[in-house]
């Protein structure tokens, strides 16, 4: 039974001489996890003690515990259809409609307007104490974990000191997302599928899951003849799984493998996730990077295909504005048909 790999990210957190073999043992420890799984655990209880992301899955089951009243009054149409909160089945995946309900973050803007299609305002719930100065500061780890593991992944490439600063220019902004999602038991006769089949858009997930076994899955295709399986990425403590999005398809030509997964979730209880998407400043130009080039040149097994480049923000815009202009949440951040 294949599982993914474990990182630990702690070689990464301080800067101490003795740390070199073992940051190089991670950066390399990424390159292979992001070519062959494009997913993996990132071990950061150096970075984050357990008790955090705990304490915000019990303020998540709070909201969520809310009458649905109080929640609907987060709902996203007050905003730019982007932020806020979507009830059950609000989202759609692959033209299903997704059994989970969330709560929706983006990166604040500076002039919010609610009629401009990412543009609006975040909606915290008042009701529950302590939410928004918890997840905020969730929010600020995350940032500082998504510089910490980009600065990793550029060692692993092979990058030059000016090539990764190059690189930093296009995440040090982040046009970061959070979603916090809770998932219902199902009924009996639901295919059990309550999140589809979708690629991320972006750079970096970092998803805090409860200790739910068997919901997340993740497609494993070794480019093979047979049609590939599906591996349960059950959450390990002091873990939290991360996998790379669409843009570092774009960076390395295909090199890094955006995967696709999916949540099933059979079980009787209430799941609480809480992905938080690392994604580059919303000017951001992705390109292929030249670090990249160099390996493809040196590596005959290597494809040749190369990607074109995007905006972020309009690729992004791309993919969300769609919802905006139809005044629905169908297919919202994250969960767009890729299939
Ligand atoms: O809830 C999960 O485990 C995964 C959610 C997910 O893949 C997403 O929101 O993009
Ligand atoms: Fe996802």
């Amino acid at each position: 039974m294949t599982t993914l790999p474990i990182i630990d990210i702690a070689p990464f957190l301080n800067r101490d001489l003795a740390d070199e073999s073992n940051r190089a043992a991670t950066s390399a420890a990424l390159h292979k996890a992001c070519v062959e799984y494009g997913f993996f655990y990132l071990r950061i209880e150096a970075f984050v003690d357990s008790s955090e992301p705990q304490e915000l899955a019990q303020l998540a089951r709070a909201f969520f515990d809310l009458p649905q009243e109080n929640k609907d009054k987060l709902a996203l149409k007050n905003q730019d259809y982007a932020r806020g909160y979507a009830k059950l089945k609000e989202n759609v995946t692959n033209g299903k409609a997704d059994a989970h309900e969330g709560l929706d973050f983006y990166r604040p803007v500076l002039n919010p307007n609610k009629k401009k299609a990412l543009w609006g305002e975040n909606q915290w719930p008042t009701e529950i104490p302590q939410f928004r100065k918890k997840f905020e500061i969730w929010i600020n780890k995350m940032k500082e974990l998504g510089m910490i593991v980009m600065e990793a992944m550029s060692q692993g490439l092979g990058m030059t000191q000016d090539e990764w600063e190059e690189l930093r220019a296009q995440v040090d902004d982040s046009f970061w997302v959070m979603r916090v999602i809770g998932y219902p038991s199902l009924p009996k006769d639901h295919d059990g599928i309550s999140c589809g089949a979708h690629k991320d858009y972006g750079c970096l997930t970092f998803l805090y899951a409860d200790p739910t076994p068997n919901a997340l899955q993740v497609f494993l295709d070794r480019g093979g003849s047979e049609k590939g399986t599906w591996i349960n990425a059950d959450p390990i403590p002091g873990c939290i799984v991360c996998n790379i999005g669409e843009m570092w398809e774009i960076w390395t030509n295909g090199l890094y493998r955006s995967t696709l997964h999916r949540v099933v979730h059979r079980g009787t209880n209430y799941r609480v996730s809480i992905p938080f998407f690392f994604e580059p400043n919303f000017d951001a130009l992705v390109k292929p990077l030249p670090a990249v080039k160099r390996r493809v040149e040196a590596e005959e097994s290597l494809s040749k295909r190369v990607r074109r480049p995007v905006k972020y923000g309009e690729f992004l815009m791309s993919k969300v504005g769609n919802n905006f202009e139809k005044g629905d949440a169908s297919g919202r951040y994250g969960t767009i048909s890729k299939l």
